[in-house]
């Protein structure tokens, strides 16, 4: 189910993002066009590894997450929330700093009820800087976290809690190495 993500990933082109070696992937960035067969290969992935029993909303962030969440809300019936990268100043809105390995800014969460049951997935964690955003925000908002789950570990990067990647790559200059997958 997951050559597709594989092949691709590992002829993924490289850009510098000041130290940064960032790779582009269509799942990543939708760029340059993302294959309906390998967003469902991811999707199919997705609900076949997490544990969505019961679960109220699928939570992503803004931008790189919104097409996986969208594709496993069809998929399951389950309402989508996103964290967004700006403000609606709505009452209860919950605003977080993100960082990642190359830029900062905020993130605002809102329409998440205390008791939720939800999952939280993304396309990529590196230095789970935005994930941890996210938790907290939902941690804030008073949702129990069912299940974390990420098309793409790059490294190995800590959350405080489990998550379950697709695959586990490695990064250099010269491109991206899958080193180890979630079958
Ligand atoms: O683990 P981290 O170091 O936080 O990196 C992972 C995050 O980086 C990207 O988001 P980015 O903020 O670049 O925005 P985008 O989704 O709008 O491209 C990606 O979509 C993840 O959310
Ligand atoms: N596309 C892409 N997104 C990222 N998010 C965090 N790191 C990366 C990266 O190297 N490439």
């Amino acid at each position: 189910m997951l050559e597709r993500l594989i092949e691709s990933l590992e002829a993924a082109p490289m850009v510098q993002r000041g130290d940064y070696h960032y790779f582009i992937h269509p799942i990543t960035d939708g760029v340059p066009l993302l294959d309906p067969a390998l967003l469902r290969d991811v999707a199919c992935a997705m609900v076949t590894v997490m544990d969505l029993h019961g679960v109220d909303k699928i939570v992503t962030a803004e931008a790189m997450g919104i097409h996986i969440g969208t594709a496993l809300s069809l998929m399951t019936d389950i309402p989508l929330n996103i964290l967004r990268k700006r403000s609606y100043s709505l009452p209860g809105e919950i605003a977080v700093h993100q960082s990642t390995g190359y830029s900062t800014g905020q993130l605002y969460l809102n329409g998440i009820e205390k008791g939720d049951r939800v999952v939280v997935i993304d396309d990529v964690i590196s230095t789970g800087g935005t994930l941890k955003a996210v938790l907290a925000a939902l941690e804030n908002a008073g949702a129990e976290i069912v299940d974390v789950c990420v098309v793409i570990q790059r490294g190995e990067p800590e959350l405080g809690r489990a998550y379950t990647p697709l695959v586990t790559i490695d990064v250099d200059a010269d491109g991206v190495r899958v080193i180890d997958t979630c079958r």
